[in-house]
C-alpha cells in the first residue's frame, strides 16, 4: 500500500470519539476504500485526564491543537472542537496557512467564516471538507456539490436538526415535558454545547445557510436566514395539529425567486400524509428540486456520535483518494452576492392557537379581526382548558397573504380576553 494519510483531531467529545472508534473498528475497510491506511497520529481536546470510553494511548496528546497545523508528521487536521469563532476557527486558519487539509462538522465555523476559510483553502490548493456540518449521516453536500451539479437547484427544505425533531417527536408520541426530553437528546450527545442554538432554531439556520450556498451559488448569507425555534411550542399545539391531521416540525427552507434569497427556519405544521411527517426522533431529511433531476429526498440519522463519524471519515477518505473540488461546489471567489428575500410577501395557510378567556363574544371579536385583516377560516377547534382558566381555540385558515395572518395574530393579542400572544405556524402543503 502506498503512504498513509495522517490525522491530527481536535475535539475529543462525542463527535471526536465517534471518528476514532470507526477508524478504529473499520480500519481495513476503510484504508481499501481510501487506497491507503487512515492513521491517527494526534489528539487533542480540553481536558487531558478525562476518561472518554475509547482507548487513546497510541495517539500523540496534543497539548495546544494549534500544533497539529504546524506538525510535520500530519497531512489533515479534523477539527472537531465546535463553535463559531475561539479554538475551531484559529486551527482552521493555521491548518490551511499551515498547507494542511481541514475536515470539520462544525456548522457554526462553516456558516459564518466559510468563505474566507474557502478562499484560504482554494488559494493554496488544499481540500476543506464538511459533509459532518449539515444533516449529520446524511451525505447531502456530496449529493448537492456532486450527483446533482448538473443541475440548477430551485428551492429545497428539510428537517435539519435532530435535537429539535427528537423533543417535537417524543413530545407528539408520549407527551413527555420539553425540559425531560432535551435532557435526553443531550444525554444521547445529539445537542449543542449550548442546547439553546437547537431550540432556537440557530443551528438549523447554519445549515441551512450553507445548504443554500453550495445549492444555488450564492455567498453564504446566514445573518439573513429568518429564525425561529420550538421555544414557544406547547404541548397544546402538538395535540390540536394532530385533530387537524397535522405533525409540527421544525423545518429550514430556502429558494431562489426573482433574484433574492428566501431563507427561512421555522416550525410549521406538515399535513400527515406528507414525507416529513414521517421523519421522527433524530433523524434528518433534505428535499431539493433540480431542473433535470427532478424532486431529490435525503433521509438518515441527523446527529449522533456514528452517523456524524460515518460523514466525517468519508471526508478523509476523498482527501486520501486525492478527490478535491471548490468548496461551496464553484470557486469561492465567484459565490453571488444577493438580497434577502421577503417571506411575509408570499401567501400560504397558517395555524392560529389562542388561549382566551371563556366569556360570551370573545369568538365573534377573534372572528371580526380576521376578517378586517382579510384572513378566511378554513377549520376551527375549541376544546381544553388553558391555565388562567381559559380555553384554547385553534384555526387552519384559507391560503392567505403571510402579512395578512401576521396583523391577525398581532391585533389579537392587543385583546383584555387573549390571555398569551396567539401561536402562529405556517403550513406546509
Ligand atoms: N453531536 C452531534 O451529533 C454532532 C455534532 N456536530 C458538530 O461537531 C462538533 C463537535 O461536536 P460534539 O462532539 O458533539 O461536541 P462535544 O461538546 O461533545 O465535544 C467537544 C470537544 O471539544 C473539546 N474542546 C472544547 N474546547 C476546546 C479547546 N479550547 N481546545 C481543544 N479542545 C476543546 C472538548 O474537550 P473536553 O472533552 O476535554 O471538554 C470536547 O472533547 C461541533 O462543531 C458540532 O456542532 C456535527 C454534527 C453532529
Ligand atoms: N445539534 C445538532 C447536531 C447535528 O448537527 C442536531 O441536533 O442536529
Amino acid at each position: 500500500m502506498t503512504q498513509p494519510l495522517r490525522i491530527g483531531i481536535a475535539g475529543l467529545g462525542t463527535v471526536g470519539v465517534g471518528v476514532v472508534n470507526l477508524l478504529t473498528e473499520n480500519r481495513d475497510l476503510v484504508a481499501a476504500r481510501a487506497g491507503r491506511p487512515i492513521d491517527i497520529v494526534a489528539v487533542n481536546a480540553k481536558s487531558r485526564s478525562k476518561d472518554r470510553g475509547a482507548d487513546l494511548s497510541a495517539y500523540r496528546w496534543q497539548d495546544d491543537a494549534g500544533e497539529m497545523a504546524a506538525a510535520n508528521d500530519i497531512d489533515v487536521v479534523v477539527e472537531l472542537i465546535g463553535g463559531a469563532d475561539g479554538p475551531a476557527v484559529s486551527l482552521a486558519r493555521k491548518t490551511l496557512a499551515g498547507g494542511k487539509g481541514l475536515v470539520t462538522a462544525n456548522k457554526a465555523m462553516v456558516a459564518h467564516h466559510g468563505a474566507e476559510l474557502a478562499e484560504l483553502a482554494e488559494a493554496h490548493g488544499l481540500p476543506l471538507k464538511y459533509e459532518a456540518a449539515v444533516a449529520g449521516g446524511i451525505p447531502v453536500i456530496k449529493a448537492l456539490g456532486g450527483g446533482a451539479a448538473a443541475n440548477e437547484i430551485s428551492s429545497l427544505f428539510g428537517i435539519l436538526n435532530g435535537t429539535s425533531n427528537y423533543i417535537l417527536s417524543a413530545m407528539e408520541s408520549n407527551g413527555a415535558p420539553f425540559a425531560h426530553v432535551l435532557k435526553a437528546a443531550q444525554d444521547l450527545g445529539y445537542a449543542e454545547t449550548d442546547p439553546s442554538f437547537d431550540i432556537d432554531g440557530i443551528d438549523a439556520a447554519h445549515k441551512l445557510a450553507i445548504l443554500a450556498s453550495l445549492a444555488f451559488g450564492t455567498q453564504i448569507a446566514f445573518d439573513q436566514v429568518e429564525t425561529r425555534g420550538i421555544r414557544e411550542i406547547e404541548a397544546v399545539d402538538i395535540e390540536r395539529a394532530a385533530a387537524l391531521g397535522y405533525r409540527v416540525r421544525l423545518v429550514g427552507e430556502a429558494r431562489l425567486q426573482d433574484s433574492r434569497l428566501l431563507q427561512r427556519v421555522h416550525p410549521v405544521l406538515v399535513p400527515l400524509s406528507h414525507p416529513l411527517a414521517k421523519v421522527t426522533g433524530s433523524l434528518n431529511a433534505v428535499v431539493a428540486d433540480g431542473n433535470f433531476v427532478g424532486r431529490l429526498t435525503f433521509e438518515g440519522a441527523g446527529a449522533g456520535a456514528g452517523p456524524t463519524a460515518s460523514a466525517v471519515v468519508a471526508d478523509i477518505i476523498d482527501i486520501a483518494r486525492g478527490e478535491q473540488q471548490p468548496v461551496f461546489g464553484v470557486p469561492a471567489a465567484s459565490l453571488r452576492a444577493v438580497s434577502a428575500g421577503d417571506h411575509d410577501a408570499g401567501t400560504g395557510r397558517s395555524y392560529l392557537r389562542a388561549a382566551v378567556a371563556d366569556e360570551p363574544g370573545v369568538m365573534a371579536d377573534l372572528t371580526a379581526i380576521l376578517r378586517d385583516c382579510g384572513v378566511s377560516i378554513e377549520s376551527l377547534i375549541q376544546h381544553g382548558q388553558a391555565a388562567d382558566g381559559g380555553v384554547f381555540i385553534a384555526m387552519i385558515t384559507h391560503e392567505t397573504q403571510h402579512r395578512c395572518t401576521a396583523e391577525a395574530a398581532r391585533k389579537m393579542t392587543e385583546l383584555k380576553a387573549v390571555l398569551s400572544p396567539p401561536m402562529r405556524m405556517d403550513l406546509l402543503d
